[in-house]
């Protein structure tokens, strides 16, 4: 990969590191061929040249989508890529054609929904980001507009992946070629739901993966001519058949045994079924439950894709039933029995179990009981009956279940097959296989061996379609490739499946009774003693070491000829061909005379070279597509990097090699517009006056002098480590330029910094000078405002004091002035006092006579007068007795005529009618009254104006008082008119 290039002081550098694989740094100076590196973990690191790489300073910071399009193609830029883009659980990454797919450990729906099919639906490839679902449409669309058979290769080792990435696949291929809307047990649906059942059955957990495959498997989903899916076919290769009968802690056994056991109540009991932990072949690990596995929700969901795939009741029914039995096989134990290397069944329980194997197998219990304690030795005179010691009795008994059960699966994968069924009119299918990947562990058996064969395989046609993928697009691209080379691993395969090869000596050896494993390994090294692909290791007398394209593997030969026998122990055969069961019966069907001799010489690695084979002729029949699945050693995502396994896998996954076939050529295309935007520096005069890339690029690498490149119709082509010559150049052009760059900004800047300075001090200055000033001015702004101020307070003082002076003055003036006004003023007053006290006593003294004199008038008058006043008295009072008694009477008259004249009218009223004839004398009388009456008047009248008279000369009058005549003769009057009335009352 990618060679040490141009590198420089100052350069940016990845250099190996023990615990992080690689580490970037700076170079800080090389001597000869050492490089001295300061990393960005802040070490110093020495190295040699040859181990150092350059780092791509200008490599996006996402990655990119395809590693080809990285500027340097080395181990620590393609981790680095990967590592960056899982960081964003970007998961796959494009290597070419190549997928490579970290496996995310995580749930990532987003990535697989329908509306993401739909995005890739027909979209170019590259167009979108790297996706299987881009793998999936490329084949789908080259197989529906080229006609042309595709596959789809995933590998990986184990737990990478490659199971769920074909899940995917198969999804995709079923979303495109599928029918819409239509339900039920479609050709697709059962394709997709014979994986739950295959996983039931050929899936277990193991240290690595807890749903790991453990066979291979080729599905070829076939498309009519519209590209509907029209039938599919499932080859499976390998089934892990030891694991049956031997499994260690933390692993577990196939799932459907978990799931048989943790069935419901009804279907346990009818096949006698316990707790997982009371089998032999369950309970030899601790591992009972798994997380994340449901055991129980399990059994339901196999049996429900089970119907959908096809398999009836009846058929599960019996599925079922012989992995029960297999089970109690698994429980029946043997002790050693009277004859000597003979064994019996060892107790009850164990004889418990026996019986109800033969019950659900159907079978004779003395004949499986004799089928697993002795052997019969054919010989040509007569048929030996041999015992086996509780050893081989116990070997006997795993060679019985794990036969059973592989039948078992196959006959489960033929039976989805069959269902599914074939479309014999298909022209175009595509096939997906995932099979397990290359295998290197402390201890590699048999299946190591087979896988790796495998693997060497799907290599060799791997480099075949890489080298050609690559001559293909110099093709394209219109250049010459003469001289690209790249690494055949057909010697190793030679020296697997050749004649005279591994797996026909092991067959042979397998053939010779006497065999063991000594001889085996023995034979081994005397064949491939000059082999340059097969290794002996020291001290040893069994391993052995095949060089692969992977790297090295020793294989422990202890077990090989007992794997890689096929053949059925012909009692086990008989006893279960025998079986009343029919499906038992028909897993082991009679086998004919020919056959069944040749049989004996069968074995596993033949069978397997001959399914390999007719695989491989199925693959060099399509239009490959390879998916790498890559396992991050730590769960950690940064781990990712640190791992130097993911290297290995890369490897081991070919796509190191793809990546070296592609140094091996041209590593570097850049398109003429990349080109040129990047390099275009190194010589802009030549960029003037065209716009073609195509020449700019020409010019340039003319001008940088390098040779061996090749212009294409669209890209640069560059050997390896002109890239790195070219950026070493275009370093040095830019570290040009920016030192001129520097050089006029610094200029600029010290210039800038002096007209700033210079500014800076003209404006200080005057600052300072305006202060100075601005200080002086204040000084004598302070002196003069001094002078005004002493002025005034001596003003001030002054005038205080002549204005005290002033008042001092005005208040003796006014003192004196006053005294002498007072002493005046009292004088005056004494004189006013004297006058009035005169004036006032000469009054008194002539008032005082003047009083004495009026007093003595008086007393005379008063003494004259009360004797006058006395007379007159006596007289009044005399008058006034008398004028009583006439008023007393004249108000009795006056009330009688009231009354006399009320009557009157009475009378009148009354008497009106009656009396008229005396009406005149009444009128008459009537007349008189009136007429008194008016005398009345006249007298009342007379007697107001008397009244009157009397009371004015009362007044008048002197105090003596004279008797009236007119009062007598009122009364006469008086008197006469009572008797008149008297008269007429009467
Ligand atoms: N694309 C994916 N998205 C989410 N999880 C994944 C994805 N691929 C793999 N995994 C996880 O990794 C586990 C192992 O994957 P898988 O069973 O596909 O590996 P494998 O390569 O088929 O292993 P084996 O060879 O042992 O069968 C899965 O159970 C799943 O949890």
């Amino acid at each position: 990969m990618g060679t040490p290039a141009n590198i420089i002081v100052g350069s940016h550098v990845w250099v190996e590191d023990p615990t992080l694989a690689w580490i970037d740094g700076e170079v800080l100076s090389i001597k000869n061929n050492e490089v001295h590196v300061q990393t960005s973990n802040g070490k110093k690191v020495t190295t040699d040249r040859s181990k150092v790489f350059p780092k791509d300073m200008e490599a996006p910071p996402g990655g990119v989508d395809d590693m080809t399009r990285l500027s340097y193609l080395h181990e620590p830029g393609v981790l680095q890529n990967l590592a960056t883009r899982y960081e964003l659980n970007e998961i796959y990454t494009y290597t070419g054609s190549i997928l490579i797919a970290v496996n995310p450990f995580q749930r990532l729906p987003h990535l697989y929904d329908t509306h993401m099919m739909e995005q890739y639906k027909g979209a170019d490839f590259g167009e979108l980001s790297p996706h299987v679902f881009a793998i999936a449409d490329v084949a789908y669309r080259e197989m529906i507009n080229e006609g042309k058979n595709n596959s789809i290769l995933v590998s990986g080792e184990s737990g990478a992946g490659k199971t769920e990435t074909t899940k995917m696949l198969m999804r995709y291929l079923a979303h495109l070629g599928g029918r819409s809307g239509v339900e039920g047990r479609t050709v697709e649906q059962q394709v997709l739901e014979s994986n739950p059942v295959l996983e039931a059955f050929g899936n277990a957990k193991t240290v690595r993966n807890n749903n790991s495959s453990r066979f291979g498997k080729f599905v070829e989903i076939q498309f009519d001519k519209t590209g509907r899916i029209s039938g599919a076919a499932i080859r499976t290769y390998l089934l892990e058949r030891s694991r049956v009968c031997q499994i260690n802690t933390p692993e577990r056994n196939y799932h459907c045994f978990y799931f048989l056991c943790a069935a419901p109540h009804e279907d346990t009991q009818r096949y006698k079924l316990a707790d997982a932990r009371s089998f032999h072949y369950l309970n030899q690990s601790s591992c009972i439950e798994v997380e994340g596995i449901n055991d129980a929700e399990e059994y339901l969901a196999t049996r429900r894709a089970m119907d959908i795939v096809g398999i009836n009741e009846e058929e599960q029914e019996a599925i079922f039933r012989v992995v029960a039995a297999v089970l109690h096989i698994g429980n029946i134990n043997f002790a050693k029995g009277k004859e000597v290397d003979s064994s019996v069944i060892q107790d009850d329980n164990s004889r418990f179990h026996l019986n109800t194997a033969s019950e659900l197998l159907e079978c004779d219990c003395n004949n499986l009981e004799k089928a697993l304690i002795t052997r019969e030795i054919v010989t040509p005179e007569e048929i030996i009956t041999r015992t086996l010691d509780p050893e081989s009795a116990l070997a006997s008994r795993d060679a019985l279940a794990k036969t059973i059960y592989s039948r078992l699966f196959d006959w489960i994968v033929e039976k989805i097959n069959v269902s599914i069924g074939q479309d014999p009119n298909s022209k175009q299918l595509i096939g997906v296989l995932d099979i397990y990947g290359f295998e290197s562990f402390k201890i590699n058996s048999f299946e190591q061996l087979c896988i790796n064969y495998t693997n060497e395989k799907l290599q060799q046609h791997f480099n075949q379609h890489v080298f050609k993928m690559e001559q293909e697009e110099y093709t394209r691209e219109e250049i010459n490739w003469s001289y690209i080379e790249f690494v055949d691993n057909q010697d190793v395969l030679d020296l697997i499946e050749k004649k005279g090869g591994l797996i026909a000596l092991l067959d042979e050896a397998c053939m010779f009774p006497r065999s063991t494993h000594e001889t085996f390994a023995q034979k081994l090294y005397t064949t491939f003693k000059n082999n340059k692909r097969f290794v002996k290791p020291k001290l040893s007398r069994t391993d052995f070491t095949v060089v692969h394209y992977a790297g090295d593997v020793t294989y422990q030969a202890d077990h090989f000829l007992d794997k890689n026998k096929d053949y059925v122990v012909a009692e086990h055969q008989d006893l279960l061909n025998a079986s009343s069961c029919p499906f038992v019966a028909s897993l082991f069907p009679t086998l004919p005379e020919e056959s069944s001799k040749s049989s004996k010489f069968s074995s596993i690695g033949s069978r397997f070279k001959l399914q390999l084979q007719s695989l491989m002729e199925t693959l060099s029949s399509t239009e490959p597509h390879y998916i790498r699945c890559v396992k991050p050693n730590n769960l950690l995502k940064p781990a990712i990097f640190e791992n130097t396994n993911v290297i290995q896998q890369l490897r081991c996954g070919g796509v190191l090699e793809a990546i070296r076939i592609s140094c091996a050529g041209y590593p570097t295309r850049k398109t003429f517009y990349e080109f040129v935007n990047r390099f275009g520096v190194l010589g802009p005069e030549l960029l003037e006056g065209s716009n073609d890339d195509k020449i700019a690029c020409q010019k340039i690498l003319e001008k940088m002098k390098l040779e061996n490149y090749q212009i294409g119709k669209t890209k640069v082509f560059l050997r390896a480590g002109q890239m790195a010559d070219l950026d070493a150049r275009r370093a040095e052009v830019l570290g040009k330029a920016a030192r001129i760059i520097q050089r006029l900004m610094r200029t600029y800047i010290a210039r800038k910094q002096f007209v700033l300075v210079r500014r800076s001090t003209t404006h200080l200055q005057s600052f300072v000078r305006g202060t100075l000033v601005r200080n002086l001015y204040e000084c004598m702004r302070r002196e003069a405002a001094a002078v005004k101020i002493q002025k005034n307070v001596r003003r001030h003082k002054a005038r205080e004091s002549y204005l005290l002076l002033q008042a001092a003055t005005v208040t003796l003036q006014t003192g004196l002035r006053a005294m002498s006004a007072r002493k005046e003023f009292r004088f005056r007053k004494e004189t006013k006092a004297a006058v009035h006290i005169q004036a006032r006593w000469r009054c008194h003294r002539d008032y005082s006579h003047y009083k004495n004199m009026q007093r003595a008038v008086l007393t005379y008058q008063c003494a004259w007068r009360q004797r006058l006043a006395r007379r007159e008295l006596r007289n009044l009072k005399m008058a006034a007795r008398e004028t009583g008694a006439l008023k007393e009477a004249k108000d009795k008259l006056e009330k009688r005529v009231e009354e006399l004249t009320w009557r009157l009218g009475l009378e009148k009223r009354l008497r009106t009618d009656l009396e008229e004839a005396k009406a005149q004398e009444i009128a008459k009388l009537q007349e008189t009254l009136h007429d008194l009456q008016l005398q009345v008047e006249e007298a009342k009248t007379m007697a107001t104006k008397e009244r009157e008279a009397a009371r004015k000369a009362i007044e008048e009058a002197p105090p003596v008082i004279k008797e009236t005549p007119v009062l007598v003769e009122d009364t006469e009057k008086v008197n006469s008119l009572t008797a008149e009335v008297d008269q007429l009352k009467v």
